[in-house]
């Protein structure tokens, strides 16, 4: 059993909820514990994990959250920064999944966080997980 943790940003409260279940019941369905913190928005989500890895408590990481597209240019910074510094994380060896949903409206982001619909938490989860398999193969 792996311990995983899940970052939050809850921007969106009844979306995270979704995301979240998806994600829990994909990692309990593999056998794994999990823990939630939450931080401001998907921009501290990258820290978060960092901070969180570096504490050696956690094997694996689901990353969760909601960007969607208002009238400035603050969508790209937030949806691709967050992608990014999470990308770089995960080459750095750390097991991720991105659970963070950038999308153009509201009812994008519903269709993807509902577990019995697109299920994007289950699916960062189960990215998560076998990053760690692969981390563990390849040690
Ligand atoms: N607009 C959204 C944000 N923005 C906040 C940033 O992520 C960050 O917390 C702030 O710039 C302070 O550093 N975050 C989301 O997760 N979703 C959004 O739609
Ligand atoms: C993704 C965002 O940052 C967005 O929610 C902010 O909206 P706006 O660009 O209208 O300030």
């Amino acid at each position: 059993m792996a311990n995983f943790l899940i970052v939050e940003a809850r921007f969106y409260s009844h979306l995270n909820d979704m995301l979240i279940a998806g994600a829990k019941a994909a990692l309990e369905s593999g056998g794994h514990s999990s823990e939630v913190v939450t931080v401001p928005g998907a921009l501290e989500i990258p820290g978060a994990i960092a901070m969180a890895a570096e504490s050696g408590r956690y094997d694996g990481f689901v990353a969760i959250g909601v960007v969607i597209r208002g009238e400035t240019y603050h969508f790209e910074i937030v949806a691709g920064e967050s992608a990014r510094a999470i990308m770089a994380l995960t080459m750095d060896g750390i097991p991720i999944g991105n659970g963070i949903l950038t999308t153009e409206n509201e009812a994008q982001a519903l269709v993807r966080a509902d577990p019995t619909q697109k299920n994007k938490g289950g699916e960062a989860a189960q990215a998560a997980m076998r990053m760690l398999e692969l981390q563990n193969q390849f040690a």
